[in-house]
């Protein structure tokens, strides 16, 4: 796999932080999770394959653990509000003194500098900050969030894997590690760099969901099917738009023309009207093997069983009989080799993990009774 033989540290942090760490450790990295200790469940979902340690940081002797684990690692991940590492003493000058090849990855919502760096925020904060909230939703609608996966997904936990992989490949070069300030307002806002520069074309001239990519367009957007369920239609080209037209059984003579601005409000009434006729498995007969750009619009309970991903393998099930997204993007040579097992308790690797970073039992023994360390080895053997 791609990233193996790197080590990360994962300081455990809410979602976009998890997710840099899943990315790492399906495409090969070993992640080691820092937990608290005294935490009955763990809230990180995005576990998989990752290896998880309890320490208590408030302890001198976590805190010295957590350094000696830093200083023998390749990457550190920190999801913590600004200053907080510093506080602990562990902030990247000190680090990248004592090991000079470290990457030292911060992700926040606002960054390392700037007034709001010490703010707390979450997803929607972060994509206001951005500008890009303010172009999403429908017409004459407040406003809308899709899920967080802008700022903390996209912008955040994708962006800083990113960083980090830019970073090794560049460390390839130099020997040199260096601190990676990954910033959820500026990692959505350069998503959504194509809706700035795409500006100047005029795409994004009209209010927020009247344009051709926001809802704004009738060739642009979803429709309900006699049973209640929908299809998204997508047919910009006027050679894929014909199709779709051909395939709702309407004739182009009938219609006003497609980029009528002033027409599209009355297009969408005929389109909403011609969905309306037949299901959803329907429509999918009628388009599927075209061009007209029209799909299913699949529930999480649908997508793996839909042919194409099913042909493709695009979902996975692991032992416990989750599905999830297989990791993307398929490698051809050294393709992600996602880990099916359960994910880790809180906890369950703290002991093979201090043994493989050179502490030896007797250490280990009173760092447990001293309450730096906890270790639930067995809760996992149950
Ligand atoms: C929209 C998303 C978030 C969605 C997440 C939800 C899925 C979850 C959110 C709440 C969860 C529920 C809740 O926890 C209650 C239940 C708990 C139960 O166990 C499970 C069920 C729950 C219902 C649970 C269910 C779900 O998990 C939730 C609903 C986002 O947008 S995420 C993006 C957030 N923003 C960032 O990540 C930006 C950077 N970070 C920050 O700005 C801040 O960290 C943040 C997020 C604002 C939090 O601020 P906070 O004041 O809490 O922390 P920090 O200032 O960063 O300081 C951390 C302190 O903790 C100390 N520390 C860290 N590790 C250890 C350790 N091992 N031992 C001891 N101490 C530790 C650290 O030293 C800091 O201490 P100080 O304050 O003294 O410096």
């Amino acid at each position: 796999m791609a990233l193996a033989g790197v080590r990360v540290i994962e300081l455990a942090g809410l979602a976009p932080a998890p997710f840099c760490g899943m990315i790492l450790s399906d495409f090969g990295a070993k992640v080691i999770r820092v937990d608290r200790t005294k935490v009955a469940m763990a809230v990180d979902t995005l576990a998989r394959g990752k290896q998880s340690v309890a320490l208590n940081l408030k302890n001198p002797e976590g805190l010295a653990v957590l350094k000696r684990l830093c200083l023998q690692s390749d990457v550190v991940l920190e999801p913590f509000r600004k200053g907080v590492m510093e506080k602990l003493g562990l902030g990247p000058e000190e680090l990248l003194k004592e090991n000079p090849r470290l990457i030292y990855a911060r992700l926040t919502g606002y960054g390392q500098s700037g007034s709001y760096a010490k703010a707390a925020g979450h997803d929607i904060n972060y994509l206001a900050m951005s500008g890009l909230l303010s172009m999403l939703g429908r017409s004459s609608d407040k406003p809308y969030a899709p899920l967080n996966l802008v700022a903390d997904f996209a912008g955040g936990g994708l962006t800083c894997a990113l960083g980090i992989v830019l970073a090794l490949l560049e460390r390839s070069k130099s020997g040199q590690g260096q601190i990676i300030d990954a910033s959820m307002v500026e990692g959505a806002a350069y998503v959504g760099s194509f809706m700035w520069k795409s500006r100047s074309i005029g795409l994004w001239n009209r209010p927020r969901g009247e344009n051709m990519l926001d809802s704004g367009a009738p060739f642009y957007d979803t429709y309900r099917t006699a049973d209640g369920k929908y299809m998204a239609v997508g047919a910009i080209e006027p050679q894929f738009y014909d199709q779709f037209i051909q395939g709702l059984g309407l004739d182009a003579a009938d219609l006003p023309a497609q980029m009528s601005v002033s027409d599209w409000p009355q297009l969408k009434q005929t389109f909403t009207r011609e969905f309306a006729k037949r299901t959803q498995a329907e429509w999918s007969r009628v388009f599927d093997g075209t061009d007209a750009c029209v799909t299913p619009v699949l529930s999480l309970e649908e997508v793996a069983s839909h042919p194409h991903n099913q042909e493709r393998g695009s979902f996975l099930r692991n032992t416990q009989g989750e599905l999830s997204p297989r990791p993307a993007p398929v490698l051809s040579r050294a393709p992600a080799e996602p880990r099916l097992s359960r994910d880790p308790f809180i906890g369950e690797h703290t002991r093979a993990v201090l043994r493989e970073f050179g502490f030896q039992e007797d250490q280990i023994e009173k760092l447990l009774i001293g309450g730096a360390v906890e270790c639930n080895e067995a809760k996992a053997r149950l």
